[in-house]
Parts: structure tokens; sequence; C-alpha cells
């Protein structure tokens, strides 16, 4: 089983002892700082297909003990020229109810209440995500920043389910919906860099795309997201819950940041 937390003597700077990539190159999540970015107008719109999901079909919502994770149909896929990514997976990271700022991907040193993945293989080159995932263009992840303010009602189509995975190795079908509006309404705008898997075995594999724009939730839906997993088995004595799933900004190192509108 994978031995690794977000906390303690087993957190994310003892990583690269068990997963050396962990202490490598190109790692993710970073600071984006906005006035190092580099205007690129080669980067088109992000194009989704099939995310319009029908309730018939049945995804399965899972604790796997490090996050909350959506299952997705392979023929979901997003194109972003010259590759075709399929989806395999969502989940999210996010702070405690304490502090609800846990977010990965920082803008300008603010780190946003969570942030959701939506993570892609290149189904042009590979069979599954497990072929792709250790793959330098392997894999393509839709970062989505979260904010708490509205009501998101997308969000409740598998927030209501949450209390069925309250514990690790947990898992619950839920029907289908439109995957899309999970995500802002602006597509074209997102900033986009080389980084790498945000848990061990941080292969350098990704492909990041972050969009512009925070979706919101309510605060009600927050502390639901925030407080109803745990990080522990269900007949486990001391429960842990899962809060602050989320790995520090790494460092750029002259990375650049290519973003796709210009104000
Ligand atoms: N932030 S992140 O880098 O996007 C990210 C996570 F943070 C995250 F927790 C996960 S996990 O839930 O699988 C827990 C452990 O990897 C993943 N899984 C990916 C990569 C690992 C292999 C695999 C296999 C099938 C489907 C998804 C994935 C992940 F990509
Ligand atoms: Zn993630």
């Amino acid at each position: 089983a994978d031995k690794w937390t977000y906390n303690g003597p087993e957190g994310e700077h003892h990583w690269s002892r068990h997963y050396p990539f962990c202490g490598g190159a190109f790692q993710s999540p970073i600071d984006i700082q906005t006035d190092l970015l580099r205007f690129d107008p080669t980067l088109r719109p992000i194009e989704l297909h099939d995310y319009n999901l029908s309730a018939n079909e049945h995804l399965t919502l899972g604790n796997n003990g490090h996050s909350v994770q959506l299952s997705l149909p392979s023929r979901m896929f997003l194109s972003s020229p010259p590759h075709r990514y399929s989806a395999a997976q969502l989940h999210f990271h996010w702070g405690s109810t304490s502090t609800p700022t846990g977010s990965e991907h920082l803008v300008n040193g603010k780190r946003f209440a969570a942030e959701m993945h939506i993570v892609h293989f290149n189904s042009d080159k590979y069979a599954n995500v497990s072929m792709a995932v250790d793959k330098s263009d392997g894999l393509a992840v839709l970062g989505v920043l979260v904010e708490v303010g509205e009501f998101n009602p997308a969000f409740d189509q598998f927030l209501k389910f949450i209390n069925g995975i309250k514990y690790r190795n947990q898992r619950v079908k839920v029907p289908g919906f439109n995957i899309r509006s999970l995500l802002p309404a602006r597509l074209d705008e997102y900033y986009r860099y080389d980084g790498s898997l945000t848990t061990p075995p941080c292969y350098p594999s990704v492909l990041w795309t972050l969009f512009r724009s925070p979706i919101q939730i309510s605060p009600k839906q927050f502390l639901s997201l925030a407080s109803a997993v745990y990080s522990s088995r269900a007949q486990e004595s001391n429960s842990v819950p899962m809060n602050g799933n989320y790995r520090r900004p790494q460092l750029a190192d002259h990375r650049v940041v290519l973003v796709s509108f210009q104000e």
C-alpha cells in the first residue's frame, strides 16, 4: 500500500525517500506569478467531448485515503491539439474547516479554498492511464480553483453521496451528470505548464492546464467536502480526518508558464 501522507513522518518532505521523482525536476504544484507569464496565441480554448454523461451511466465515487475521487469513462476526452486525452478520474484537494485554504496551485501567492483535478491520459499513444502515468507525454490534468461563495448545484450531484465514502477504500455508485457543469464558463482562459503528479510517485508526466476563473461552492458544501471523509479505514480505532490533502508549491526553476489570455 502507498506509504505516504501529507503531514508527519511520511509527509511531503520525506516522499523522495521512497519516490525519487518527488525530489526531481518539473514538480507540481507551483505558485503562478502573473507578472512572469508568457502569452501564447496558439493556446486554443479547451475542447471537451462527451462530458455530458447520462444519469443511466454509473460512476464510482471513492475514498482512496488521499482524496475523494470520481471515476470517469474513457470515451470522455479533451482535445488540446495535437493530442486527444481521455478522461480517467477527477478528485479534490482541500484545507480544513478551520483553515478553508487548501488549493495546490497558488496565483500570486494566493491559496484558494480547494482545487479540483480532472486527470486525462494521452489516448493517442497509451491504452490506459496506468500505461501513461509515467510517460513524459502521458497525462493532461485540468485544474479548477474553488472558492467559497454561491451554492453550486453541479457539486451536489456527487457531494450528496459523500457520506457513503467516509472511510478509506469505501466506494459508491453515483448517476452520471454533466461534468462540464463543474468547470468555469471560460475554457479559453488558462495557465499552461509542464509539471508532475502532485502525489507520489510525482512522475513528471503532466501537461497542466489551470483555468483562470475559480468556481464557487457554498459554505455548507465546503464544510461537507472538508469534514465528511477520513483517510483511515472504517474499523480503525483512531480515525484520521482527511484534510489538508494538498502539496506545497514547488520551485518553478525557470519553467515558463504560458497563458492563453492577455487581460
Ligand atoms: N494531483 S494529481 O497529480 O492529479 C493526482 C492526485 F493528487 C491523486 F491523489 C491521485 S490518486 O487519487 O490516484 C492517489 C494516488 O495517486 C492521482 N492519480 C493518478 C496518478 C496516479 C495513478 C493513477 C491511476 C489512475 C487514475 C489516476 C491516477 C493524481 F493524478
Ligand atoms: Zn490532484
